[in-house]
């Protein structure tokens, strides 16, 4: 079986008396993208500054590549790329100093120094800026070297948090697109609120409400996470919304145009059997039926409203 490049066990911590995060479990394969998911103070940097080694946990265990984090944190860090939400970059050194220094600081033989940079810069699109301080690169670009010095040693797993924070749309979609080209060959985690950056980058989502998971799973699953509870049907001679609405399991009926409603119903998907059986016996010529689902931001929004007690 493929072994995780991270496994997360147990994982809690406190501050003081209040648990910041509580029972965290979840694994990171060798390849793909895992979403960290959650609302302001959710603690995901929490979690993301313990699976770093930043932070020691109170309790649980964090294993990277195998290695336990606790008990040989250098060998273990070996195998981590970070990116903070505020890159620590320099902006007075140019892009090939920077990441030679990283380079060194981060291990990678003397030797194999210059050729760890060239591969960094090629895969994050900055090779023609080597020479160029990095204060005078634009935010899209400075991003760019913050990957960089992420990956620069090889890591197995990189970690980003918060990754197009502070980033206009084009250069958004240029860094989302750099994620993904590097799950290709690391396992990435990557910490956000941002729904559509989960949809854009991410295979599986880990999303924590008040330091628990409160949904583990694919992209597909938090798609189909709720049930539809509204439909919106079309008929060529609809009867009145009086008798729509005394249909039994509709909660409630509104109009579209003339001829199209929305109906939501309380339970169970035979409703829309029953209506397509009710248009055929009373002549309503129903011609279109089609069950609606909450957008993701509703799931968000019910998964964050989960009223959990630590
Ligand atoms: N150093 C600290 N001392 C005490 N409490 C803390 C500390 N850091 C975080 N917390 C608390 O722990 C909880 C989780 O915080 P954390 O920063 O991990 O959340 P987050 O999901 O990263 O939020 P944000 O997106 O706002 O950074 C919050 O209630 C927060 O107030």
């Amino acid at each position: 079986m493929e072994e995780a490049v991270v496994k997360v066990e147990h994982l809690s911590h406190r501050y003081s008396v209040q648990w910041a995060i509580k029972d965290i479990n979840f694994e990171i394969k060798q390849k793909g993208t895992l979403g960290l998911l959650g609302s302001n103070g959710a603690g995901k940097s929490t979690t993301m500054n313990i699976i770093c080694g930043v932070l020691n946990q109170t309790e649980g265990e964090v294993y990277i590549n195998g290695i336990s984090l606790r008990e040989h944190p250098v060998e273990a860090k070996k195998h981590i790329g970070f990116l903070p939400q505020k890159p620590p970059l320099y902006p007075d050194l140019t892009v090939d100093e920077y990441l030679t220094h990283c380079a060194l600081m981060r291990l990678v033989d003397k030797r194999q120094v210059k050729a760890a940079v060239d591969k960094a810069k090629a895969r994050c699109g900055i090779t023609h800026f080597s020479r160029r301080l990095i204060k005078n690169l634009s935010g899209g670009y400075q991003q760019r070297v913050g990957i960089a010095q992420a990956i620069v040693h090889n890591p197995k797993f990189v970690i980003l948090d918060e990754p197009t924070n502070g980033l206009d749309p084009n250069q958004i979609i240029e860094v989302r697109h750099l994620i993904k080209e590097i799950a290709e060959d690391h396992s990435v985690m990557l910490s956000t609120h941002i729904l559509p950056e989960v949809q854009a980058t991410c295979d599986t989502i880990e999303m924590i409400e008040k330091g628990r998971v409160v949904f583990s799973g694919t992209i597909g699953d938090f798609n189909n996470y709720m049930e539809p509870n509204t439909f919106i049907v079309s008929m060529t001679t609809p009867p009145s919304i009086e008798t729509l609405s005394a249909i039994p399991g509709i909660t409630h009926v509104e109009h579209i145009t003339d001829t199209r409603f929305r109906m939501r119903f309380s339970s169970g998907q035979e409703i829309t059997k029953k209506m397509i059986e009710l248009s055929v016996a009373n002549e309503w010529h129903l011609h279109e039926i089609i069950l609606e689902r909450d957008s993701l931001d509703a799931v968000f929004a019910q998964l964050s409203g989960k009223n959990i007690l630590i």
